[in-house]
Formats: structure tokens, C-alpha cells, sequence
């Protein structure tokens, strides 16, 4: 699937409305005296009304907080609410609110954006089937780890023990068995009874079973079986862990090792933005630039984050309101699933690396054309043709992050940069606010760089020489609560040749 609900938040925004609309028509029906068939009923009926008044300041705040994303996905995942649209939509005619429900890969991927967002934030699980959002900070300071609330608690916005018990096993499913383990124990720990109990021990033991750690597998099937000795299946799951042992390893390879050490090398600084924002933000250094004619009736603000070795600039109001709405707009259109390039120039789907996003030719769009022409104004580069990418609309996932990388391709697969030569700067604009989570960060240079609204992020990936930088390695955290929107353009290195002169020295 190139496209999901899971995969560009819009989707989900635009799911609560369709929902909220079709909700609120069939009410208004119901109350007029209508008639409606059994399934419409139950679902308006319970159907939580507190969806219907979402606070003030954000409207969509259910599709922008990962609870209650999830919640709405698997609601509207189960297989009966196609019939139940349908039958609202005979009732109400005008307006069209039928959509596109959402499927079980959605279900699937936006309960692992609930693992994946547990894992980078360490967020608290007994808080969040509470619908709040809560940090685990440890300090070296205190043994005692510390709590910290990025939102307060929702009473519409729970899980309960099917959800975690599901959470676990996608987590299971996708490899991540140590967060599995993380979401069966909370089932443990509120098991109220039995076979409830048992339940969750036999998961925690498959799920050890299948990280290697075969002497804990084979302790929580004895505990397991010491209270439901007549469990025949869990004779036989015991069974297949010591063949599993006997054999030295599991069928299923445990192959997110990879994967979690890359995530491991931004997650501090993800963690740290988020809880730097918690508090309030510092103040911003700024100084005006001149650098290019077109500049001089209305100079751009610019912020140096980072010297050189690479160069990192935020430009403030690069754009208005408008122009951000309408990048959004005309981005759109085109999403599909951004892909992930591996070393070898192929693409892929990475699955810690979730968003949607569409490109566009300056000739295709007159607004598009122009705001390249204004990056070309900004940085006093030329992104006109011949050599040119086009401009890339982006927006986030459920849990969306981009994994660290650089911006430039490496010798591996330079042949596909012959062309146009490599791709000398990255200008990044933020074309929305992100509430919590979703900061480029720099896990080489211990660097935080803040989404700032109609700001714009430069980033140098090689030397006025042309040489790679890899110190520019970048990642893209995970959206936490709110939607990430960003529009990118690459700048090549061909037609700048004198624009970005080689330096003094072969290290500029
Ligand atoms: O938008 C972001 O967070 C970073 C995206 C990025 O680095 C890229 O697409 O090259
Ligand atoms: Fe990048």
C-alpha cells in the first residue's frame, strides 16, 4: 500500500471530520424522529460525545494526539462500519461522507507508532492507556526515575487490555520483542483473574523465547504452568521454546538490532527537545542578511545554529501563513509513502521511518516555481533548470520520524547523481507547528534544531569543494502529538559551480 492512514496524519484529520459530520447527521436524523437499522444506532450511540467538542485551541485534537489516532483508526477499521457509512450516507444523501475506511495495515502500523513512540520518548505505559503523555526520565542524579507530563490525562482517550494486549504482539510481530515484553507486563500487572494472567505470562515467555533469553522463557512457562497445570497449549508452547533452545535460536530472526541502535543515536536529543519544550523556549539570536538584491526591501532573519563543518542556518518567515496553507494544499495531491534508500541507491520501506509526501516541477505549478525561485534567492543559489530536483511536500506520519541519514548521496550510488551533481544543500521549510516531538536534530554535533513555523532550515551537506560531510547527518524525530508538514527542496550541484566558489582552503 503507498498510501494509509498511518502514514500522513492529514488522513487521519480528515477521517475525524468525515466521522464527526456523519455522526452528527445521523443524531440530528435520530432526534428528528428518523429511523435507523440497528448498527447505525449502537455505533452513534456510543459513540463518545466529547468527540463531537474537542477543546477550542485544536480542533483536530483527536487525530493529533497517538491515543486517540489509534482509537479512531481501530473504531473505524472493524469490518461492519463500511455497511454502517453506507447506511448513514443513503439516510443523509448531501453532503458525501463517505470515505476510504481505514484497514487492518492501518490498525497494524498505528499500534506500532504507539510502540515506536513508547520506545524513542520512554513514555510511561500506565499513563498512556490513560491517555495521558508522560515521560520516564532517569537521572544520573536520582535512582528514582522521574515523571514528566507533555499533556494532561483524557478519560476519552484509554486503552484497555486488549489494546495493550494487541500493542504487544505488533510490537512482537515487527521484531521489537523487548517492547512486547513492555506492554504484556502491563496486561500482568491488571490481569484480575486467571486465565487473564496466564494469558500474559505465556506472551512475556514466547516473547523472551524469541529474544534468545531461553532460561527466562522457560521460568515464565513453569510460573504459567504452576497456576494452570492442565493448559495443554501452554505444554506446547513450552515445548517448542526448548526445541527453539535446543536448536540455538529462533525461526523468526530478531533483526531490528540494526535499526534500534540507529534510532538509539538521535534518541537523547529527541528526548531532550521534547522536555526542553515542556519548559519555555529560549530566546532566539538573530541577525538580518542582505546576501542577495532581491533581499533588500525585505531582509531575511537569519539565525547561524552551527559555523561550518557543516554549515546550519534557520531563516525566519521565509513565508506567510498563506503560502505555508497552500504548500500543504498543493503537496497533497501527489503523497505517497516516502521511501528510504539504502546504501546501495535502492529504495525501501523502513518502517521506523513513516511519511507521506509528493514532488513538484516549478513548471507544473506557478506557486511552487516561485517559492524555488525564493530559496534560490535566500541561499543566492540557482534552483532553476537545468539542474534541478523538484520541490518535496511532506507531511508526517503516526509516530512519523525520519531515521538519522545524509542528505548527500554516497560514492555507492553516485551514478545516480551524475546528472546534476550531488546535492550540496538542503533547505528545509516548516510549514506548520508541531505541538510536541518532530525537531532535526544532529547527533554528531549534539545539535537541536527547533520546527519553527515559515522558518527554514539550511543545512550544508558538502564543502565548497565538494566533499561529503558527514558530520550533516540529520533525523527527523518522531511526531509526538500534532502533524508535521515540510516542504524540502535539494540544491545540486551543477549551475552553482560559480555561484558557491571553491574556498581559500580545500577544508572550507
Ligand atoms: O523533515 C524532517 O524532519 C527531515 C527530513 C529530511 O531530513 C529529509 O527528508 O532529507
Ligand atoms: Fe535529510
Amino acid at each position: 500500500k503507498d498510501i494509509g492512514y498511518y502514514s500522513a496524519i492529514v488522513r487521519v484529520e480528515r477521517l475525524l471530520l468525515a466521522e464527526r459530520k456523519m455522526v452528527g447527521k445521523v443524531k440530528q436524523y435520530i432526534s428528528q424522529g428518523g429511523q435507523v437499522t440497528g448498527d447505525l444506532r449502537s455505533y452513534v450511540d456510543s459513540y463518545d460525545d466529547s468527540w463531537l467538542h474537542p477543546p477550542r485551541d485544536d480542533p483536530l485534537h483527536f487525530a493529533h494526539h497517538p491515543v486517540g489516532a489509534y482509537l479512531l483508526i481501530k473504531r473505524l477499521s472493524q469490518k461492519h462500519m463500511k455497511g454502517v457509512f453506507q447506511q448513514a450516507q443513503d439516510l443523509i444523501e448531501k453532503p458525501n461522507i463517505l470515505v476510504e475506511l481505514p484497514d487492518k495495515e492501518d490498525l497494524e502500523m498505528s499500534a506500532f507508532a504507539l510502540v515506536r513512540l513508547q520506545l524513542v520518548y520512554n513514555l510511561d505505559i500506565n499513563s498512556l492507556v490513560q491517555g495521558q503523555v508522560v515521560m520516564t526520565v532517569t537521572s544520573p542524579q536520582s535512582a528514582v526515575p522521574q515523571h514528566i507530563a507533555v499533556t494532561g490525562m483524557e478519560p476519552t482517550l484509554t486503552l484497555d487490555l486488549s489494546d495493550t494486549m494487541f500493542i504487544g504482539d505488533v510490537a512482537c510481530r515487527q521484531n521489537d520483542s523487548e517492547s512486547g515484553i513492555l506492554w504484556y507486563n502491563f496486561n500482568l500487572a491488571s490481569a484480575d483473574g486467571l486465565n487473564s494472567r496466564v494469558k500474559a505470562l505465556s506472551r512475556i515467555a514466547s516473547a523472551h523465547s524469541k529474544l534468545k533469553q531461553h532460561e527466562k522463557a522457560f521460568a515464565i512457562y513453569r510460573e504459567a504452568l504452576e497456576l494452570d497445570p492442565d493448559n495443554q497449549i501452554l505444554y506446547a508452547d513450552y515445548d517448542d521454546a526448548m526445541r527453539l533452545a535446543a536448536l540455538g535460536g529462533t525461526a523468526a530472526d530478531e533483526a531490528p538490532a540494526k535499526l534500534k541502535a540507529s534510532l538509539a543515536k538521535s534518541r537523547h536529543l529527541c528526548r531532550l527537545d521534547v522536555l526542553q519544550n515542556v519548559a519555555p523556549r529560549r530566546g532566539l539570536k538573530c541577525r538580518y542578511v542582505r546576501d542577495s538584491p532581491d533581499l533588500y526591501i525585505s531582509p531575511a532573519k537569519m539565525e547561524v545554529l552551527h559555523r561550518k563543518n557543516p554549515r546550519l542556518v534557520m531563516y525566519h518567515d521565509v513565508i506567510s501563513q498563506n503560502e505555508a496553507r497552500t504548500f500543504r494544499s498543493t503537496g497533497f495531491p501527489k503523497f505517497r509513502r516516502t521511501l528510504a534508500l539504502d546504501g546501495k541507491g535502492r529504495v525501501y520501506i523502513d518502517i521506523y521511518s513513516v511519511s507521506e509526501s509528493g514532488s513538484i516541477r516549478d513548471k507544473e505549478d506557478s506557486f511552487i516555481g516561485k517559492m524555488s525561485r525564493r530559496v534560490g534567492h535566500l541561499t543566492g543559489l540557482s534552483t532553476g533548470p537545468p539542474h534541478t530536483e523538484p520541490m518535496m511536500v511532506f507531511n508526517f506520519g503516526l509516530g512519523g520520524a525520519i531515521q538519522h541519514h545524509k542528505d548527500y548521496m554516497a560514492e555507492a550510488h553516485k551514478y545516480q547523481t551524475a546528472l546534476d551533481g550531488n546535492r550540496m544543500i538542503t533547505f528545509l521549510i516548516y510549514l506548520n507547528e508541531v505541538e510536541a516531538g518532530g525537531a532535526v536534530v544532529f547527533p554528531d554535533l549534539d545539535l537541536i534544531t527547533p520546527a519553527v513555523q515559515n522558518a527554514a532550515l539550511m543545512i550544508e551537506n558538502l564543502n565548497k569543494s565538494g566533499d561529503n560531510l558527514p558530520r550533516s547527518q540529520h533525523a527527523g524525530c518522531p511526531v509526538l502529538i500534532g502533524s508535521k508538514w515540510t516542504a524540502i527542496k535539494y540544491i545540486r550541484e551543477f549551475g552553482n559551480e560559480f555561484k558557491r566558489p571553491c574556498g581559500l582552503t580545500p577544508d572550507e
